[in-house]
């Protein structure tokens, strides 16, 4: 379907007139849900900012259908034209402004209104629109958010009180992106021979230089090389700079709330700068990535993540929040640490703990009522008991357990094709699973319900669940009630050789499984006797999941993997690796088995359904769409999941399946002048045009000053 927006300004004088002709081609056209709303083109009527500086000016639609909007939902090609005379005496007001201010005009709403009760949503992603911003001269060059350093056009200098205050030649968004890569390339040919850490944090540091100066840049420099870029500020060195935090520590970025804040988070929350928050990731920093509890020193984590939200499911980094919840650690290091920026206090426990988490909750649906709240990296005991007391009441999800689980899935029934087999075998597929924790019964939990699904009835399959006392079976006292339904009965196991604490080696010698899952936080735990035993597995392509972060506690690395498993096994590892080159000159692909995957289309299909909650129909739609997006011929090859250069593409596609869950489970509310009638008549392609149109992507937007 094409459904598109082309604005086209025929001639452009110093001064007037202009005329521009709009094309709707095959535009949809809905009938309007709320009558006296007016009606919109595209998404850009749906900010309700104006431009003062613009007049509105006659805007005559013609070659209309006659029949336009008689039916629920058509598709309809017409030209609006028209000539606009007024004082453009800026010229830096070129084809973008112009294009949004188009779309825009209220007199193009009011014809369309006064001849008929419909509304056109037209495709106009493309189309920057001005920015408000409510400051002026040295205040706008501090702020990332707006600031383009040397990228302000002259007029705009003028306008915002800049001139004088940047060296006098504008250089374009395209030379400062390439004077950007050009450093960063320098800096990782001057770095060559150092130890990893050093050039980690060197790489890290620079780009968090432009992420702290320049928004745009940064974002944009950060799509465009996604494969580069997600080591740096996401795992493996987003794991590092939690560990050096205090010391790294040069501006603060989201917000941090204490356990001295009680009582005092309805008010706070209103210090945050932005009126509109869409997506916030949560953390306490009980547990982070597999290196345990870092206390404040956590919140790399949230932004890491937000950052994937902005590249991958483009979200407006104007609207994300990341949250570092602080109270208090158990870290004995950082507690004596005198650098360190903490509470430097033992961690809240029980009902103090539960209280001020429900305090902050509170207090962001209060102020945000719509936005997604990720929980990210907490500690095991309250990472079920969160999701369980808030999942009901507010749009959230946990990301650890929930995102993990779904991209799992997705990898668990790629390994079933990867045998040559039919998706319903996987009813019989021997699973082992490494790790207890949230992250492990997350995943069993999922791959159950999924063979419940397929098989029909009440599951009894083969999967093994392993924690630091080895194999659980019921025979184990104290037994967590999350894990207890996934502990095996005795008499199965005895019926293999093994019993109540069998451990890692044993277990797979025994069972054979088709696929060794790692979500311990433990590195090098797949060693080689492990590995070596996976050789006898009972698949003809054992698949191996290292899943832990960051790269040095991955249960074993890629090469090490190939090596002792043999060369036709699937791996996946939660950090990347380099692909290995195997004995026979071919190359043993690493999958990268991250949650990445799937929660920026989580979050994304959830805020653009305008669903209140997140159901585990929407994580299935999620995991079942990643799953089905793998080739045939890519799967023989070992991929099961798509390269990170196309994550923003999978993202659409996920964050549409999760909107059509939502539809189909009467949870879609819809989102601004998009309705749940619309949203409901979507075709699965229109849904995913839908979820791109309302991906933020990084342009210089013409900033506009208002008081
Ligand atoms: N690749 C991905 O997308 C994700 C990876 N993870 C990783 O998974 C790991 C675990 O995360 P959570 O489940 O949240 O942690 P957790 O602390 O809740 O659970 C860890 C589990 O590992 C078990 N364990 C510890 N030592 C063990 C040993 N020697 N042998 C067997 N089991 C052992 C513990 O008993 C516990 O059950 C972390 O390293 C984390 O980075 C977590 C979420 C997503
Ligand atoms: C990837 C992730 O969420 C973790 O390792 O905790
Ligand atoms: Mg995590």
């Amino acid at each position: 379907m094409i459904n598109q927006l082309n604005v086209r300004m025929i001639e452009e004088f110093r001064y007037l007139p202009y005329e521009i002709e709009v094309t709707f081609e095959r535009a949809h056209v809905f009938p309007t849900r709320q009558k006296d709303k007016g009606y919109h083109i595209g998404q850009s009527i749906n900010h309700s900012l104006t431009c003062p500086e613009f007049d509105s000016f006659p805007f005559v639609p013609h070659s209309l259908p006659a029949n336009l909007g008689q039916s629920s939902l058509e598709q309809a090609s017409f030209n609006c034209k028209t000539t606009v005379g007024y004082r453009p005496i800026r010229t830096d007001y070129h084809g973008d402004m112009w294009r949004k201010t188009v779309t825009r005009s209220a007199a193009v709403v009011e014809n369309l209104r006064k001849s008929r009760s419909f509304s056109i949503a037209a495709s106009t992603s493309s189309i920057p629109g001005p920015c408000i911003v409510h400051k002026r001269g040295a205040d706008i060059l501090h702020d990332p958010w707006f600031n383009k350093d040397t990228g302000f056009p002259l007029t705009e200098r003028d306008r915002l009180g800049l001139r004088g205050l940047l060296p006098p030649r504008v250089i374009s968004f395209e030379q400062q992106y390439d004077r950007f890569m050009e450093s960063y390339r320098s800096l990782e040919k001057n770095t060559e021979g150092q130890p990893d850490s050093v050039v980690s944090l060197a790489k890290w540091r620079i780009l968090n230089r432009l992420h702290d100066r320049n928004e745009t840049l940064y974002y944009k420099v950060l799509i465009d090389n996604i494969k580069d870029f997600a080591p740096v500020i996401y795992t493996p060195t987003v794991g590092l700079v939690c560990q050096n935090y205090s010391g790294l520590f040069r501006r603060p970025r989201g917000m941090y709330f204490s356990a001295k804040d009680r009582g005092e988070m309805m008010s706070m929350i209103y210090n945050w700068p932005a009126h509109e928050v869409d997506m916030v990731v949560l953390t306490d920093g009980s547990r982070i990535l597999g290196l345990g509890d870092l206390g404040v020193q956590g919140i790399g984590i949230p932004i890491g993540k937000l950052d994937m939200y902005v590249a991958a499911a483009g979200i407006n980094p104007q609207r994300v929040l990341p949250i570092m919840l602080d109270v208090g650690t158990n870290n004995q290091k950082l507690l004596e640490d005198p650098l360190y920026l903490g509470l430097r206090e033992q961690r809240l426990e029980g009902e103090e703990y539960i209280s001020i988490v429900d305090e902050l909750m509170e207090a962001l649906h209060a102020r945000w009522p719509k936005a997604v709240i990720q929980f990210e990296d907490f500690q095991f005991k309250w990472a079920f008991e969160t999701l369980q007391r808030y999942r009901k009441k507010f749009c959230m999800f946990n990301d650890d357990i929930q995102g993990t689980a779904g991209v799992a899935l997705a990898g668990l029934l790629g390994t079933v094709r990867a045998q040559s087999r039919p998706l319903s075998d996987f009813v019989d597929q021997k699973i082992v699973v490494v790790g207890a924790g949230s992250a492990g019964l997350g995943v069993l939990k999922m791959a159950y319900e999924a063979v419940g699904r397929m098989s029909g009835t009440t599951p009894n399959p083969q999967f093994f669940l392993i924690d630091k006392d080895g194999l659980i079976t019921k025979e184990r006292s104290g037994v967590d009630p999350a894990a207890s339904p996934f502990a095996k009965s005795i008499g199965e196991v005895q019926s293999i050789g093994l019993q109540e604490g069998s451990d890692l080696l044993e277990v797979v010698k025994k069972v054979k499984p088709h696929v060794l899952v790692g979500l311990s936080g433990v590195g090098g735990i797949f060693n080689e006797q492990v590995l070596k035993a996976m050789r006898d597995s009972d698949s003809p392509r054992p698949a191996i999941f290292a899943m832990s972060n960051p790269t040095n506690n991955a249960e074993c690395t890629a090469a090490d993997a190939f090596k002792h498993a043999g060369d036709n096994i699937v791996f996946g590892s939660g950090s990347p690796f380099q692909n290995v080159v195997l004995g026979s000159g071919k190359s043993g692909h690493v999958n990268q088995a991250n949650n990445m995957y799937l929660f920026p289309g989580i979050g994304l299909g959830a805020l653009v359904s305008g669903a209140h909650l997140i159901t585990d129909g929407m994580m299935h739609a999620a995991s079942t769409c990643l799953a089905s997006y793998i080739t045939d011929e890519e799967i023989q090859q070992g991929i099961l999941y798509p390269s990170i250069n196309s994550i923003r593409k999978i993202t659409a596609e996920v964050g549409a399946a999760v909107l059509r869950a939502a539809v189909s489970e009467d949870l879609a509310e819809g989102r601004g002048e998009v309705g749940p009638k619309e949203l409901a008549h979507m075709s699965k392609e229109e849904s995913v045009e839908y979820v791109k149109r309302n991906m933020w992507y990084p342009v210089y937007s013409p900033l506009v000053h208002e008081k």
